[in-house]
């Protein structure tokens, strides 16, 4: 049982449904997750993965029920909760006509940094991120693996708490994965609480320790990868994905 002060993410009785009832409706679902964790959110197409992180980092309000991030309420006035969490989307979320460095400046004085620690934190970022060479140019031109690799280093710009990663690694090549994965499982050494979905099953068995498989609005199954694995007797994360979630189609 998880203390209630080292929750990072504590959902409890949330109640959502779009407008007219249509996709995904959650209906009094409960999830904590752990402060330092490495927390993947698995499920079929239309599960409601974005609908839960949207849930989750205030982009959509909840009919009842609550959302705390290490404790601050999700959806108050209050700005601080703001500044805890980062969140790298699966849709891109910077200016595409500006450079990285004019996205991070942006995006870092938005977090309320100052010129000097935007400064300094870009040129880190953009070092790792192999962006230093094109760091003045549009981002229009970029590659896929370069976007992806601009839309996360946003998201970690502030030194966030917690990183919410919708898919961050869709349509890149192995050598963007690999960098990507690798700096994902630095920040998380460093402290940073990871929740992440992705529908590539493999690299998400190396980089998450905890997860929860959804479908149709609930939680069909979660707890530690190894122990799950261990219970239904299967090898790998894709065989108890489809054992617990079927193999029908979904739209
Ligand atoms: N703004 C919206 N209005 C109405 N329905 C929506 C809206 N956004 C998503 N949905 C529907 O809600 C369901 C869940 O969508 P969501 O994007 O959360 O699923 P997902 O698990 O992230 O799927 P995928 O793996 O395909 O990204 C889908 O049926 C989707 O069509």
């Amino acid at each position: 049982m998880v203390s209630k002060t080292s929750l990072a993410v504590n959902i409890e009785n949330l109640c959502f449904h779009y407008p007219g009832n249509s996709g995904v409706t959650y209906d009094g679902l409960n999830l904590r997750i752990a402060e330092g964790e490495r927390f993947g959110l698995f499920g079929p197409n239309g599960a409601g993965k974005t609908t839960l992180m949207n849930l989750m980092t205030g982009l959509l309000v909840a009919d009842k029920g609550t959302v705390e991030l290490l404790g601050h309420k999700i959806g108050t006035k209050s700005k601080a909760v703001n500044k805890l969490f980062g969140f790298v989307p699966q849709d891109f979320s910077f200016y595409q006509e500006l450079s990285p460095i004019e996205n991070l400046e942006f995006f870092g004085a938005w977090y309320g940094l100052n010129r000097k620690q935007i400064a300094q934190r870009s040129a880190e970022l953009l070092e790792i991120l192999g962006l230093t060479e094109v760091s003045h140019k549009a981002v229009e031109n970029f590659s896929g693996g370069m976007k992806r690799r601009v839309n996360l280093a946003i998201g970690v710009i502030h030194n966030p708490r917690i990183l919410f990663l919708d898919e961050p690694t869709v349509g890149v090549d192995v050598q963007t994965r690999h960098a990507i994965i690798h700096y994902l499982k630095q920040l998380n050494k460093q402290g940073t609480t990871l929740i992440y979905t992705s529908h590539q099953l493999a690299e998400a068995e190396g980089l998450c320790e905890q997860i929860a498989l959804v479908d149709k609005g609930e939680i069909v199954r979660e707890g530690k990868l190894d122990s799950l694995l261990e219970e239904y007797g299967h090898q790998d994360l894709e065989e108890l994905f489809l054992n617990l979630t079927g193999k029908d189609y979904r739209n």
